[in-house]
């Protein structure tokens, strides 16, 4: 195999390490891999690629880990609702028209606003999940896979469900180049009996697969639990074993001070969403207090239907600015923390251990943004200026598994007037049926 390898000079690069949080200098990437960062100028074969890094600042990938990106066909479709309403009386009712070819064509949308925003990684939960895994192929991204299932069904069609989730998991693993991996999602605590919940911990475990759900996004839903279980959502699960397995918990806002440990004990992992929980008025999750206890707390957009766009850097700020508003504290959730929820614990939350840093060793997945602009100005704290400062406009380049699929703000990879085109049509053949 011929090896692919470039060098960026004269960058400046978001390391985050103790006490060096940028470095400034030169990074070599050999196929999908850093080979080489530092200050010093390293000795590479001649003809090797160089990029000029002199305006442009380098982020690990960022990693969205929770959404459903077919859901770009519903956004500005059903706005300025309450969850269950948004949900049984909006989203469920067309989700049930959607076909095949919508799933791929939404995903395309919404994996093409990603990719060009930073986003190198993100997690998936739907249906028609073959699609979505198509469009991973097709794009070039890092996708977390997995077909959620929706249990208020009789137990034949659950059961069909279940086997769906279960081939799709097994079948899917490992594809795509190693850049899809697969998890086993009932789909919340609200629409899965337990019985049914227990099925896909058992399938969890057979696959050797991590688990992924929705809970305690509500207040009514814990309250729901509560009259239903007797339990709240966390005992509940618990109970079910689910936390027997590699966890990750969409939400996790309405957590009390018990609940919390419980998720540190068992090292859950929650993909919080802040930009989601504010839109569906769901709540503010208890974000400064997981990470204190321990809990790996990521970022998520969650479906572009109830945030309504796709951009991680949003989310990060969110994340950094809404906990020094709740708490008093304007130290909740420095710039620096915001960056890692965005990149090193997302990749943790996805039980991913070579994405999420530029370190040597780990995956090319990388992002370049464009610093020579106004709101990037003076050129003093650049992780500053990405958390404070910075949107998904100012991405330049993209790498993903040492792959550049994004040049000056272009796709290479997606086709992105065909994907104008067949996501209007789609929208407008949907809510006309
Ligand atoms: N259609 C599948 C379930 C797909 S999982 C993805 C589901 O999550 C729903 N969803 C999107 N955002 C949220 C959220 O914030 N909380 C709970 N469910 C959501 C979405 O509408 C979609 O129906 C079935 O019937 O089994
Ligand atoms: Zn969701």
């Amino acid at each position: 195999m011929t090896t692919t390898k470039w060098m960026v000079k004269n960058g400046t690069f978001a390391v985050l390490e103790e006490g060096r949080p940028v470095l400034r200098g030169y990074m070599v990437v050999e196929n999908d891999r850093i080979t080489y960062l530092g200050e010093e100028k390293p000795v590479v074969e001649e003809g090797t690629e160089i990029i000029d890094g002199t305006h442009l600042f380098f982020l690990p990938g960022l990693v969205n880990t929770h959404g459903h990106a077919a859901m770009s066909l519903l956004r500005g479709y059903g706005d300025d609702l309450a969850l269950q309403v948004w949900l049984q009386e909006k989203m469920w009712p067309m989700e049930a028209k959607f076909t095949a070819d919508d799933v791929y064509w939404g995903t395309s949308l919404s994996v093409l606003e990603m990719i060009k925003g930073g986003t190198t990684t993100f997690v998936d939960m739907y249906d028609h999940m073959d699609q979505v895994a198509r469009v991973v192929e097709d794009s070039g991204m890092r996708g977390v896979l997995t077909r959620g299932v929706i249990g208020l069904c009789p137990p034949e069609v659950q059961q069909q469900k279940l086997d769906e989730a279960v081939a799709f998991a097994k079948d899917w693993h490992g594809q795509a180049d190693g850049r899809i991996t697969t998890m086993i999602s009932p789909h919340a605590p609200y629409t899965c009996p337990p019985d049914f919940i227990e099925k896909f911990v058992l399938a969890s475990h057979d696959l050797n697969l991590p688990m992924h759900t929705h809970m305690s996004e509500t207040k009514a839903e814990v309250a729901q639990n509560v009259n239903d279980y007797g339990l709240r959502p966390v005992a509940h699960l618990e109970k079910l074993g689910m936390f027997s397995r590699p966890t990750l918990l969409a939400h996790a806002v309405h957590l009390t001070d018990e609940e919390i440990e419980i998720l540190a004990k068992h090292g859950v992992a929650v993909s919080h969403n802040p930009g989601s929980n504010l839109k569906l008025a769901s709540g503010i999750a208890r974000v400064p207090e997981l990470l204190k206890a321990g809990v790996t707390v990521s970022l998520g957009t969650d479906g572009p239907a109830s945030n309504n766009n796709l951009d991680m850097f949003e989310e990060m700020r969110l994340a950094a600015l809404i906990h020094k508003g709740v708490s008093g504290d304007p130290t909740a959730i420095p710039a620096s923390e915001a960056l890692r929820m965005g990149t090193a614990y997302g990749a943790q939350s996805v039980f991913l251990n070579d994405i999420g840093s530029l370190s040597v060793g780990m995956k090319a997945d990388i992002v370049a943004l464009d610093t020579d602009q106004a709101h990037f100005l003076p050129r003093t704290d650049y992780i500053s200026h990405a958390i404070y400062s910075a949107s998904a406009k100012d991405v330049e380049h993209v790498w993903i598994d040492g792959k550049q699929v994004v040049k000056h703000g272009a796709s290479l990879t997606l086709d992105e007037e065909r994907i104008r085109r067949e996501t209007q049509m789609a929208f407008e053949r949907l809510t006309t049926l």
